[in-house]
């Protein structure tokens, strides 16, 4: 029995997202909640011919605590998306008292839950969570994800198209966390190796569009959003393997953004001494298994992962002080 939670579920990723779920046979029960449209959007995935149970939850009547009675999954993709010109932290002031709502009803609700958090910023969405979970006592880093994978999935999208290789196979670590710069794809270690004539400016120009690809789809969309469909993929991907570790699935092993103790800090290695990182993870049954090292890097990626720290620790700071900052 597993029962799958999203909050934000009437959205333009909410919806492909509760669909991929409802498809899944590893899904029992989906339960959908957003503050608009839910009771329709699970009314019409009721009728897929799957086992889940799916139901749609409002606000009123302690809709949020119904959703998630029971949740052993919650994935969070509510919250307001970038428009052209907007970066990410641009959108902390309206997301950060969602996310931070919703969070306080998963420690209260369903605490021993696996979270999943797709709001952006990422980098600050996730640290506020944890506070959230920290302040009523209930914070397992184990259990709490940033989801990260849409980087993964569009580094192997791009080098597919470079190397002429199903994407599907390539696998490749995209490290740090999930906004411009802190975004850092280890290509030395792709599965489908790029030609060693593929170097200079060429390569820069494959990290910057992995490191902006976020932006791209914004533009295309212009005005209308930023990435959903891609999203919903790569967020049923990250959910159903958490959901097949949970269920004793072993060697599952993907990048997201995670706490790192001390002791994970120095496995990670090159001078990473942020509280949250993306960085190649084994799942397990109780969530995060085993941290992974980023392994051996390129001088080039070296700096990248360097260029990173700056922003992830004022992107983490931010949102720990918007939880723990005394009100005036
Ligand atoms: N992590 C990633 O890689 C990634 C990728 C794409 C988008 N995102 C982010 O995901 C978020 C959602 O994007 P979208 O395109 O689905 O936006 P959207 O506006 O289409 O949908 C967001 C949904 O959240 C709902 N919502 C708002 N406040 C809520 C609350 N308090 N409780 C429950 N639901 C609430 C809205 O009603 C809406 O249905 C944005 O912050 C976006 O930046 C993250
Ligand atoms: O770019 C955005 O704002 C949405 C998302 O984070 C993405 O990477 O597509």
């Amino acid at each position: 029995m597993v029962k799958a939670v999203v909050l934000g579920a009437a959205g333009g990723i909410g919806q492909p997202l509760s669909l991929l779920l409802k498809a899944s046979p590893l899904v029992s029960a989906l339960a959908l909640y957003d503050i608009v449209n839910t009771p329709g959007v699970a009314a019409d995935l009721s009728h897929i011919a799957t086992p889940s149970k799916t139901e749609g939850f409002l606000p009123p009547d302690d809709g949020l605590a119904k959703a998630l009675t029971g949740a052993d999954v919650v994935v969070i993709p509510a919250g307001v998306p970038r428009k052209p010109g907007m970066t990410r932290d641009d959108l902390f002031k309206i997301n950060a008292g969602i996310v931070r709502d919703l969070a306080t009803g998963i420690a209260k609700t369903c605490p021993k839950a696996f979270v999943l958090v797709i709001s952006n910023p990422v980098n600050s969405t996730v640290p506020i969570v944890a506070e959230v979970l920290k302040k009523h006592s209930v914070f397992d880093p184990k259990r709490l994800f940033g989801v990260t994978t849409l980087d993964v999935v569009r580094a192997s999208t791009f080098v597919g198209e470079i190397t002429k290789t199903d994407p599907q196979q390539v696998v490749i670590p995209v490290v740090g966390g999930h906004s411009g710069v802190t975004i850092v794809p280890l290509l030395s270690q792709s599965s489908a190796p790029l030609p060693s004539s593929f170097a200079g400016a060429e390569l820069d120009a494959l990290i910057h569009r992995i490191q902006f690809g976020g932006d791209e789809v914004v533009k295309a969309k212009d005005g209308a959003g930023s990435a959903t469909l891609s999203m919903a993929y790569a967020g049923a991907e990250f959910a159903l393997k958490v959901i097949r570790a949970a269920k004793g699935e072993k060697g599952i092993i993907a990048p997201t953004y995670v706490y790192l103790d001390d002791a994970a800090k120095s496995l990670v290695g090159n001078g990473v001494d942020v509280d949250f990182f993306s960085t190649n993870v084994e799942l397990g049954p109780d969530g995060v298994k085993e941290i992974k090292s980023l392994g051996s890097l390129t001088d080039k990626e070296k700096a990248l992962v360097a260029a990173a720290i700056p922003e992830l620790k004022t992107n983490i700071e931010k949102g720990v002080a918007f939880i723990n900052a005394p009100k005036l």
